[in-house]
Order: C-alpha cells, then structure tokens, then sequence
C-alpha cells in the first residue's frame, strides 16, 4: 500500500530525513514515533506528495501520492489546518464528501467521527477534542483506504484523546490502514499494530510494541544505592548495563532473579524495586543509541 525507499529530505545543512525505507500493508496500523524534530511531520509530509524528497522514492497503491490523492484512496490530517466557520459538522462533512468520486455516506462518517449527536452544531463551536474528531471526518469523508494523521492528538486532555482513538479504532476494524505520528509511548502501545521508531531522521526501530521492547530486553532492577559505591554492579549476574541517576541504580538484567539474589548477598536492598521492561525504556534506549550513533538496531 506505502512504499517508501531510500527517502532522504535536506533543507540546506539540516538533514530532516536521512534514508527512511517503510512498506506498509493493507490494514495495519502503523505509528510513527519519535522526539520533537526527529523527522516525522517532514516524513508524512513526503508520504503525501506535499514535499519532493532530496533521494528516494514514494509509492501510495503502486502510484504517486498525487495520484492516490486525487482518487481519494488516500486521506490526511494534518497538525495546521483551520476549519471553515459559519458551517455545521453536517454541511462541511459533506461537502468535503463531495468533492471526491467515491465518498462515503455522510452519516456513516459522522457515526465512525463519533459526531452523529453533533451533526448540527456549527464547527467554531465545537471544543477542541470534538474539533480534532471533524478533521478526522473530514479525512474520512472521500472513503479512504488509508488515512495519514500527524501528530492527532497533541494538546488533546485525556478524555479527549480517548475519544480521538475509539474513532480511529472503528475506522481501522474496517480493514483500513492507518499510519499517525504521536510523541506519546502509550498511544502509539496501545493504537498501533506496528510501530516505527524515527530518531534524527533515521528509522531506528520498526516492529510491534513487544518486538521493540525485547530489543532492549530483561528487566530493570532499581535500588537505593546512597552514598555506597556502584563499583562492580555491572559484574553481578544477568547484568547488562548500569545507571545511576539521583542515588539511585537502575541495573537492566537479563535475569532477575539472579541479580536480585546477588544484590541481597551485598545488602544492596533498600527500596528494592523490579520492573519489566515498558516500551518507554525502549524508546530511550534506542533513540540513545541513535544519539551516539551506533549501528542501527532494526527489529
Ligand atoms: N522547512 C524547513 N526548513 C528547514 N528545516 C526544517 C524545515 N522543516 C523541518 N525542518 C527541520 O527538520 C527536522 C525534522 O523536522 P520534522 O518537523 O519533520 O520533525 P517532527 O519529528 O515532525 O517533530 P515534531 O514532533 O516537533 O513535530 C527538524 O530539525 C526541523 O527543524
């Protein structure tokens, strides 16, 4: 459905995007994730045929993205975008709707924006959260297969954002594919089938929330350390690194128990804390590692 290969994007010295390859295949959700300035919007903006790429090539549905565009396979929501005042939800929706040959009903998409109940209310009336759901309406009013949506849910509240995603949940069960960008972990762990770690322009991940956390692998075991000395942590079994932040030592292990164990024998058990590993602490690890610029660590 989405292939892009070998895509790069520089603007004079900065490189935005530096050789992104994506395939992505019917149904999938795919998120996009990465920190601020990592590439993403720059990325999205590529997918959709609104920016040339310096390298590469991009293929929506065999075609160009203008192409996919213009038959309404494709729909987008984008983070600018003001929406037309004076209009109720009902008439922008389907107006939209009607500049595409093969829209969907208008009452299906309000129902699938969970708008139906606010169908006559004019769109400058409608609260941030309900007004990020007529975006996604109106991204869905051609009758999409895929839908592109950078960054949804920034400045959304929790409820909010809730919302947003049961919205795009009903719109992917349909056997549609979706591909968002998000700074938010949970959403990206929660939203998405497959998600692509971006970090300085660069995919440094590409797989499902459990994949990319075994990258990182074992649990992380937490204790007080004080002012006694973190000489020989590392050594101690299962260990694989060792971090000290504010008295405190994170020693990421491959075996728990073992190093737990060990811990006791050296009476290192002061607020002993064992946790198994989040997609957070993937996420640093990697987009560290990227930061060092090691090798690439593709799932
Ligand atoms: N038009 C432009 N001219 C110069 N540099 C740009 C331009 N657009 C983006 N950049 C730079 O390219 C890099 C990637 O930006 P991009 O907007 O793609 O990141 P992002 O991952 O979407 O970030 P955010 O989460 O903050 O939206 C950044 O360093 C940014 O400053």
């Amino acid at each position: 459905m989405v292939e892009l290969a070998g895509v790069a994007k520089h603007y004079g010295a900065v490189r935005a995007v530096r050789g992104i390859d994506l395939t992505i295949r019917r149904g999938e959700s795919i998120a996009l994730l990465g920190r601020n300035g990592a590439g993403k919007s720059t990325s999205i903006g590529i997918l959709l045929g609104l920016l040339p790429p310096s390298e590469g090539r991009v293929r929506l549905f065999g075609g160009s993205p203008e192409a996919a565009v213009r038959s309404g396979r494709l729909g987008a929501m984008l983070q600018e975008g003001a929406l037309i005042t004076r209009v109720t939800v009902r008439e922008l929706v389907a107006f939209v709707a009607g500049t595409y040959p093969r829209p969907l009903p208008v009452a299906e998409t309000l129902e699938l924006a969970g708008l139906t109940e606010l169908a006559g209310r004019r769109a400058d009336r409608l609260s941030g959260g309900q007004a990020q759901r007529l975006r996604f309406a109106l991204a869905m009013a051609g009758g999409p297969e895929l839908v592109v949506l950078d960054e949804p849910t920034a400045a959304l509240d929790v409820e909010a954002r809730r919302e947003f995603w049961s919205a795009m949940r009903s719109y992917a069960a349909r056997g549609n594919t979706v591909l968002f960008s998000t700074h938010y972990l949970e959403e990206a762990d929660e939203n998405a089938d497959r998600i692509v770690v971006i970090d300085k322009g660069r995919k440094v991940a590409d797989g499902t929330g459990e994949e990319i956390k075994r990258v990182v692998g074992g649990n992380v075991v937490a204790f007080d350390l004080g002012d006694r000395s973190s000489e020989g942590l590392e050594l101690l079994p299962g260990v694989t690194s060792v971090e000290i932040r504010r008295g405190r030592a994170y020693l990421r292990s491959a075996d728990s128990d073992a190093t737990v164990l060990a811990l006791a024998g050296r009476g290192d058990v002061r607020n002993l804390e064992v946790r198994v590993s989040r997609l957070e602490d993937a996420f640093v690890a990697l987009t560290r590692a990227a930061r060092e610029d090691r090798e690439e660590a593709v799932v």
